[in-house]
């Protein structure tokens, strides 16, 4: 089954209420949440206090995406906030096992970010433990960046170590995703695919239903995938 999860970074935020709202209605299935610090990455973007606010709006997971570092401190208040899935970069965690349980204690699903860089060993102790990993096919920081196609590369040998595993992790994708590539980047083992810019830059704002049409052809791709 394949996951569709707009990313809200890429929404007008004067009205981010109707923009999740007009991206779950055309179809999306995960709403996903950029957090940025300007320090582990440099830019800045939104806290818990919008997971909070955003959270009656639906019942659809929220996929929190810390770019934070240090990250320990923040992850209560976004399980507070109402946050379904956190995850984050292993580079911006002293101690990855700590953070894992962390956000497992808090009720959470768990996961683990890799740059373009980060090597998979990241995974060797700890993939059991993970819920999701998230392979990032740009370097974080911005929206609207060029797939880096290394990461399909990438995808294929983590799916063959979900599989391995036995585990049920999903294999969630962020950078660049579009249309004219989404099918081949799941051919390469990926089964959540996070888009903004195409989601949110498709259509006229004046129309509710503006969504539609791009969500439905990322669909239509992906069913062309055996
Ligand atoms: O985490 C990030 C960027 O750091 C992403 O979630 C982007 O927001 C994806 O945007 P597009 O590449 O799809 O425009
Ligand atoms: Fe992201």
């Amino acid at each position: 089954m394949y996951r569709i999860a707009p990313s809200i970074l890429s929404a007008n935020f004067a009205r981010l209420g109707e923009e999740i709202t007009q991206v779950l209605d055309s179809g999306a299935d995960i709403i996903h949440f950029d957090v940025m610090d300007n320090h582990y990455v440099p830019n800045l973007t939104i806290g818990p206090l919008v997971c909070e606010a955003i959270r009656p709006l639906t019942q659809a997971m929220i996929d929190v995406h810390l770019m934070v570092e240090p990250v320990d401190r923040i992850i209560p208040d976004f399980a507070k906030a109402g946050a379904n899935i956190i995850s984050f970069h292993p580079e911006a965690s002293r101690h990855i096992d700590r953070t894992i349980g962390l956000i497992k204690e808090q009720g959470c699903k768990a996961g683990l970010v890799f740059n373009p860089a980060t090597p998979l060993s990241y995974l060797d102790h700890v993939l059991d433990k993970l819920d999701l990993i998230l392979i990032m096919s740009v370097n974080p920081g911005f929206g609207g960046q060029t797939f880096i196609p290394e990461a399909l590369n990438k995808l294929r040998l983590t799916r063959e170590r979900i599989t391995a595993s036995s585990r049920d992790i999903l294999l969630e994708i962020d950078g660049g995703v579009k249309v004219d590539n989404i099918a081949e980047i799941a051919r390469a083992g990926a089964d959540t695919f996070v888009a903004g810019s195409a989601i949110y830059g498709a259509g006229k704002e004046s129309d509710p239903h503006r969504y539609d049409s791009i969500i439905a052809a990322m669909r239509a791709e992906l069913a062309k995938v055996a």
